[in-house]
């Protein structure tokens, strides 16, 4: 029988998932997540030349617009309608997952979709229930400005769900955009208030949390970050005398500049919103009173970082404000969820303390920023929900970004260069492609700038990984260190969004440098048996790879390290173009790692016996040689009567000699053949960047 090829494999592929689809079988979810795959494989086809691009234009469509009649969709059962998730994108201009991809979805047709009309329609109802004159307004530049005492007297005078939800709803249409909220229905749903009414925490408290319950299942609807961000980013600005150092903006600061893309209509919002004023309340002290609920999800936090009503307090509060007290010479922040286990603790030279190990994935806000390329936020910053998240990390699960924060996210000891023995070519290497380029960004720009990705392959304990983290350290660019076999494996069926993810974080913090170990696991070539998932991951990362990889903008180093680089995808060895090969160790090596080993220990090597542990332990890769000193090291104690094992004075062992690294030769032996060492000279003579 014929062995399926490559394009006959896709074939099948297609039809059983294409199958699947159609069954009605499939939940919305699952749709959108096959359709998506699909997209993603024709822009894998594509990119791969496999189709034309016609082929691939037509295909683009079709599928295109049936993922997006199910993300898109106002339908509660067949629809994921978080259509929310397309507007930010489009109001940004801000690619998703591909530049080939747009949602069908535009500024113009929103306001023909079911939902949205519904929505304005309710804002009609609702101005016209409204008599009492407008005391709120809009401002777009500083978030919506809107005494306090109206908007929260809405939840007590209209106290009913629908009212509540009504409410909630426009202010999440305005956190939306202003194409929404230009419009004049919905924006006079805005405008509406009531006059100021006492209230007690209590009922501030549960308005709150109706509030969050009641959103419109439209907005609930929206993606899990995207949703929560803007719910608890959606915060009021207490002015007046009664909330001194309160400020609580409506809008997430974040959503200013996802919107400043110049379409006339946004113009006009911002011309209508400029010249808007903030109408102060009358709310009197005794009424400002907010329960920490409220103000918590106001997203409000006073300038210590606690909430600004004493009385009643979530254990989470409680918690965050007692490891508050006992960590007050800390960097604050507020608590934050841990999705990693045993979070790990490598230094890299950044002094963060407990609380410091997380850098959230917010961008300054001070204005400064470019839109991206420089958005690296201070290490040990606070993750504060209620802070305003990217907006490229808006379609991304939280639980992902802080799963990269914690896990992959790579703090490590410093390595230095002198750390590593011999591979001189190497480093030279990667000091002028990696290292400089990120200390000096503005030398090394046009025919100058760095590669995006960087291929360490050779026999195993070569100190490939080594390389990677001294990269991390010298180059002081955040280091994400992932293996690729743990994408495949320990987050079983979410490694596709993890990588998306991983990416997306990358992107946040930039200059960055993404360790990918056994990078083969992850891109090995496609065949026969490959599981559904693992070709899901490995389409989706080639996919993020060309994007950081051809962004002249993105400060992103992909370094790869494999000791099995014959098993490498060409379609992904092509985007790894600089493939650098870290051998064996030489004689000065070998010597330079037994050295440094041996000065810390009590040792008696003379200089010609140190000559002919490096004379006979040719063949030796970097991590034997480490393990000989180790087992020569325990000589001594070897030599030991058990019975001194107890009493002896650790000075009174004797020191490391060259008998014992010559009993150490007896059971250490090279872990790499000459036959393997061939496979890896023939490679490196084929695809490799050395001389
Ligand atoms: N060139 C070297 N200089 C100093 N130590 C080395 C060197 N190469 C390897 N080692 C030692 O071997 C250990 C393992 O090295 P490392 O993990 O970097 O190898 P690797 O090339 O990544 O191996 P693998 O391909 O199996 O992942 C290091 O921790 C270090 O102690
Ligand atoms: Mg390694």
């Amino acid at each position: 029988m014929e062995a399926p090829t490559p394009s006959n494999l896709h074939l099948s592929d297609w039809q059983r998932s294409y199958f699947a689809i159609t069954s009605d079988t499939c939940t919305a979810t699952q749709k959108a997540d096959e359709y998506r795959a699909k997209i993603l494989r024709i822009q894998y086809a594509w990119a791969n030349s496999e189709i034309s691009q016609v082929c691939a234009a037509s295909l683009f469509k079709k599928y295109t617009e049936k993922y997006s009649a199910i993300i898109d969709s106002g339908n509660l059962e067949t629809g994921l309608n978080n259509y929310a998730e397309n507007i930010l994108t489009l109001a940004k201009c801000q690619q998703n997952d591909s530049d080939k991809w747009q949602s069908a979805l535009t500024t113009d047709n929103v306001f023909e979709l079911k939902c949205v009309q519904e929505r304005m329609q309710a804002g009609k109802i609702f101005q016209s229930s409204q008599m009492a004159p407008a005391d709120a307004c809009v401002r777009a530049d500083k978030g919506v400005s809107a005494s306090a005492a109206p908007a929260l007297s809405k939840f007590s005078v209209f106290g009913s769900a629908r009212e509540t939800e009504l409410s909630a709803g426009s202010a999440k249409c305005a956190s939306q955009g202003p194409d929404l909220l230009e419009h004049p229905s919905s924006s006079k749903s805005l405008q509406s208030s009531v006059p100021p009414v006492t209230k007690t925490s209590d009922t501030l408290s549960a308005a709150s949390a109706s509030l969050s319950n009641q959103v419109h299942p439209d907005f609930q609807a929206t993606p899990l970050f995207g949703s929560k961000e803007a719910t608890s980013s959606c915060s009021l600005k207490m002015s007046g005398n009664c909330c001194d150092g309160q400020n609580l903006s409506l809008f997430n600061q974040s959503a200013a500049p996802a919107w400043s893309a110049s379409s006339g209509k946004r113009k006009a919002f911002y011309g209508l919103a400029d010249e808007g004023s903030t109408v102060t309340s009358s709310l009197a002290p005794c009424q400002a009173p907010i329960s920490t609920e409220a103000s918590s999800f106001l997203g409000h936090r006073n300038r210590n970082g606690e909430s600004s009503t004493p009385g009643f307090k979530t254990a989470k509060e409680q918690l965050w404000m007692d490891q508050q007290k006992k960590s007050q010479n800390l960097p604050q922040r507020a608590p934050v969820s841990s999705y990693g286990g045993v979070k790990k603790s490598l230094g890299a030279g950044r002094s963060r303390g407990p609380f410091g190990k997380f850098v959230p994935p917010v961008p300054k806000q001070d204005g400064s920023e470019n839109g991206g390329a420089h958005c690296k936020p201070h290490a040990g910053g606070t993750t504060d929900p209620s802070l305003p998240v990217d907006e490229r990390l808006k379609t991304i699960e939280r639980k992902m970004v802080e799963l990269i924060m914690h896990e992959i996210m790579d703090h490590g000891p410093p390595v230095n260069w002198d750390d590593i023995a011999g591979v001189e070519f190497a480093k030279a290497t990667i000091k002028e492609i990696v290292v400089w380029p990120m200390l000096r960004p503005d030398i090394f720009t046009g025919l100058r700038g760095p590669p995006k990705g960087i291929l360490l392959f050779g026999p195993p304990g070569t100190g490939k990984t080594l390389i990677g983290k001294c990269i991390a350290c010298q180059s002081g660019a955040t280091f994400f260190s992932i293996s690729a076999s743990s994408l495949t494996s320990k987050w079983v069926g979410e490694g596709e969004k993890m990588v998306r993810a991983l990416f997306a974080v990358a992107r946040c913090q930039q200059p960055a440098v993404i360790f990918i170990d056994e990078i083969d696991s992850l891109l090995s070539q496609r065949g026969e048996g490959e599981h559904e998932s693992s070709r899901r991951i490995k389409t989706e990362f080639l996919i993020q790879l060309d994007g950081a990889t051809t962004s002249s903008e993105d400060r992103i180093l992909v370094v790869g390290a494999t000791n099995r680089p014959q098993e490498i995808d060409e379609a992904a060895r092509r985007r790894l173009v600089k493939r650098l090969y870290i051998p064996l160790p030489e004689a000065s090596a070998r010597k330079q790692i037994v050295t440094r080993l041996m000065s810390k220990e009590h040792c008696s090597l003379k200089e010609e016996e140190l000559e002919l542990i490096v004379k006979k332990s040719d063949g030796f890769s970097g991590a034997d040689m480490t393990q000989l000193c180790r087992e020569a090291s325990l000589g001594p104690i070897r030599s030991l009567q058990s019975m001194d094992i107890a009493t002896i004075m650790p000075e009174q062992v004797r020191p490391i000699a060259f008998l014992d690294f010559e009993s150490a030769f007896r059971t250490v032996r090279p872990s790499v053949s000459s036959k393997d060492l061939e496979l890896y000279e023939t490679w490196n003579q084929t695809f490799g960047c050395g001389r």
